[in-house]
């Protein structure tokens, strides 16, 4: 089966400073697989190559079976991305949000507002869409994020520490709606983050640290008797 990612021998330096030294996962389609580093693990620098703001020579990555060197068009195509940073226009409405990103996928007419209804619903937001972005608290900016990202259909679905800044009941509702559009829509998800309480036993789990994969493997499995927190801390603890 072709997997919905497949990241191969992946490295990338700045300068002297290994971010990533031969990064090898692939996630099968339609799984929730939560990437967890500490900061500076080479999270982010791995997001720069998956959608393309950084490339490299050395390794190789796949969206649903297409190569981000030689068919990027299309592999980016396959892709939703939710960025660390809002990106959200806060004088726009939200569905003026994300009437915009569809034209930007050539979408327009009835086709682009039925898909916005459709990824409004799929997060729970449809009843905000005339409301201005900046009226919204970070909880809903957030799921507009993801909604937009969602619109063009993708089979792959990237987030990278999405819930910074929230709350914990917020980071657990939309924890349990990524995780959703993984088991209900089939989309792959790749969910980046620092923190332990949002991985599920069920979830597929990709350890980073300082560059390299520590562990890769179920959650429930790797973090076998301790907590998810206390493996994590006992495999990225720094020697003081
Ligand atoms: N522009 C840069 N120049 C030099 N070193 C960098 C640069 N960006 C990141 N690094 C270094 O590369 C390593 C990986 O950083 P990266 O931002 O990818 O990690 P991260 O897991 O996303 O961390 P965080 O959660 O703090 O964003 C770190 O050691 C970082 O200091």
């Amino acid at each position: 089966m072709t997997p919905g990612l497949s990241v191969q021998n992946l490295s990338y330096n700045y300068g002297a400073r290994k971010a990533l030294d031969d990064v090898t996962f692939t996630v099968e389609p339609g799984a929730f697989c939560a990437l967890l580093g500490p900061n500076g693990a080479g999270k982010s620098t791995l997001f720069a190559l998956l959608t393309r703001l950084f490339t490299t020579a050395s390794g190789q990555i796949a969206i649903a079976g297409h190569d981000m060197t030689t068919v990027p068009r299309r592999a980016l195509a396959r892709m939703g991305v939710v960025f660390q940073a809002q990106t959200l226009d806060l004088d726009l409405t939200i569905r003026q949000n994300l009437t915009y990103f569809a034209a930007l996928h050539g979408l327009s007419g009835r086709d682009a507002s039925n898909r916005i209804d459709a990824s409004l619903d799929r997060l729970a937001i449809r009843d905000r869409a005339s409301e201005k972005a900046r009226s919204l608290n970070g909880g809903h900016r957030r799921r507009t994020e993801i909604a937009r990202a969602l619109i063009h259909q993708p089979d792959v679905l990237l987030l990278d520490e999405a819930t910074v800044g929230l709350d914990a009941a917020t980071r657990e509702a939309i924890t349990t709606h990524v995780h959703d559009l993984a088991a209900t829509d089939g989309i792959t998800v790749l969910w980046a983050t620092h923190l332990t309480d949002e991985v599920r036993d069920t979830d597929r789990l990709v350890i980073l640290h300082q560059g390299r994969i520590m562990q890769d493997g179920h959650a429930g499995t790797l973090r076998g008797d301790a907590s998810l927190q206390q493996h994590f801390l006992t495999l990225t603890a720094k020697p003081a």
